[in-house]
């Protein structure tokens, strides 16, 4: 899979938010997007993920015979956390798991029960998720994005609430579950991005 970015702008309102950022993305590379708080990361995430148009701009799949991937064809290729993702609160971790991977394959082949092992939340598998912390829904969204499989992985500050060994945990999935995988992380913490070869800086596109 690659993602190109052909001169990508959003503007809200009469306000511009980043212009002209033309970039190619390819499988096997993780991208660091970076930039001050309120300097676009989040909103192109978004852009390239198709949750909300670009106001000028082309954003393109492509797969590995460089064919176009069709819009119905992407949410397949995307596993994405963001910390304002809405995720089903009534639902426990267990039915949240087994509705999200109703639509998209687990990694590997896991198990919900191997997935919700390596939550290391076992004993709170059957509550709902409105009774976790945020650092447990942190993880929960972590876990749906991280072990669909799909070659494309979107992480929008991954390690927001996360505590030490959160962190950590987060360090060993990318280490063991992310290789090969096409990697975008919106961050201003470098322990979120540790694995990132390129990086991406908001403010030259303004
Ligand atoms: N739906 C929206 N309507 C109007 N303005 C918006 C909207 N979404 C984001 N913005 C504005 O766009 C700018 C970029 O926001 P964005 O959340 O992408 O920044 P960020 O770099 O991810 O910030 P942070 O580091 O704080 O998470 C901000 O000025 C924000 O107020």
């Amino acid at each position: 899979m690659k993602i190109t970015l052909d001169q990508v702008s959003k503007r809200f309102q009469q306000h511009w938010i980043f212009k002209n950022i033309s970039y190619s993305f390819v499988q096997g590379n993780g991208y660091a997007l970076l930039g001050a708080n309120g300097s676009g990361k989040s909103t192109l995430l978004r852009v390239i993920a198709g949750m909300q148009s670009a106001s000028k701009g082309k954003v393109l799949f492509t797969d590995d015979n460089d064919k176009a991937v069709t819009t119905n064809q992407i949410f397949s290729k995307i596993g994405f956390s963001a910390p304002g993702q809405e995720i089903v609160e009534e639902l426990t971790m267990r039915e949240f798991l087994d509705f999200h991977f109703s639509f998209k394959r687990p990694l590997n082949n896991l198990r919900i029960d191997d997935i919700i092992n390596l939550t290391g939340l076992q004993s709170a598998a059957d509550k709902p998720i409105g009774d976790y912390s945020s650092g447990m829904k942190q993880r929960v969204k972590l876990a749906q994005a991280i072990f669909s499989d799909t070659p494309i992985l979107m992480l929008d500050e991954p390690c927001t609430n996360l505590d030490q060994a959160g962190v950590e945990q987060y360090r060993e999935w990318i280490e063991t579950y992310a290789a090969n995988r096409l990697i975008l992380v919106a961050s201003n913490d470098v322990r979120e991005y540790f694995f990132c070869r390129e990086k991406i800086t908001l403010e030259n596109f303004k």
